[in-house]
């Protein structure tokens, strides 16, 4: 199996203290991973380095074979667009935007020509049950709707890495299955998936699970 992600000895710095001490963790293609723990032990902290959104104070990311917080940053942001996918606990959707054109963003900007992302979103749109509400904006979406959107906008470069901070925390329990099948469809289809669940049920349906307690895993 081809190595995704490793990150070794992460460390992050807020304010006076450690939030996540010396974090370690390696994820094949295809793996799946549940991260659980107590509220605030430090797992959005470190999805978020790993996601090459916040730098940590100490350690390394490497990604794609590339020690990602040492690259220049415009490098890193075209990293990130190509290779990691990020579910966040807010879907962070664009309001003026439709959730076709929030979904094709990521493709587009990317490269694609704004047909083919079109044709990306169109396709993940229908798969995730949500032809019919295409051109709705953000704002006229029910919270699971939202949900969805957000999840096709983070599979539609069809990233080797999956990032998910409690994506079903605000789901009913079918939008919330609905949720998991379009990610662990995506780890079957090769990516490493690593999600941040306070769910059982969910962190169940991962090959494994990771606990992380006063930001040491
Ligand atoms: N800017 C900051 N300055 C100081 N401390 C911070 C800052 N941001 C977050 N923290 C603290 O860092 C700790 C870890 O936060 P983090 O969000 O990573 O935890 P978490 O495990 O994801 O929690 P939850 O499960 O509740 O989302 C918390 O105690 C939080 O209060």
């Amino acid at each position: 199996m081809g190595e995704v992600l490793r990150c070794e000895s992460l460390v992050r710095r807020l304010g006076d203290r450690d939030v996540v001490r010396g974090a370690s963790l390696d994820l094949d293609e295809a793996v799946s991973v549940a991260l659980v723990g107590p509220s605030g032990c430090g797992k959005t902290t470190f999805l978020q380095m790993i996601g090459l959104l916040d730098r940590p104070t100490a350690g390394r990311v490497v990604l794609a074979g590339h020690d990602a917080w040492s690259l220049a940053d415009d490098v890193r942001a075209e990293l990130r667009l190509a290779w990691i996918g990020f579910v966040f606990q807010q879907n962070n959707l664009v309001a003026s935007l439709s959730a076709r054109e929030n979904v094709a963003l990521p493709a587009w900007r990317l490269g694609s020509s704004r047909r083919e992302a079109e044709r990306a979103a169109d396709a993940l749109l229908e798969r995730f049950g949500l032809a019919a509400r295409r051109d709705a904006p953000p704002g006229e979406l029910s919270v699971g709707e939202a949900q969805r959107v957000a999840i096709a906008r983070a599979l539609v470069n069809r990233p080797r890495l999956v990032l998910a901070d409690e994506p079903t925390g605000s789901l009913d329990s079918a939008s919330a299955d609905v949720v998991m099948d379009a990610l662990a469809a995506a780890s079957a289809l090769g990516a490493a998936l690593l999600m941040v669940t306070h769910d059982p049920r969910i962190a169940a349906r991962a090959q494994r699970t990771v606990e992380m307690r006063d930001g040491r895993l």
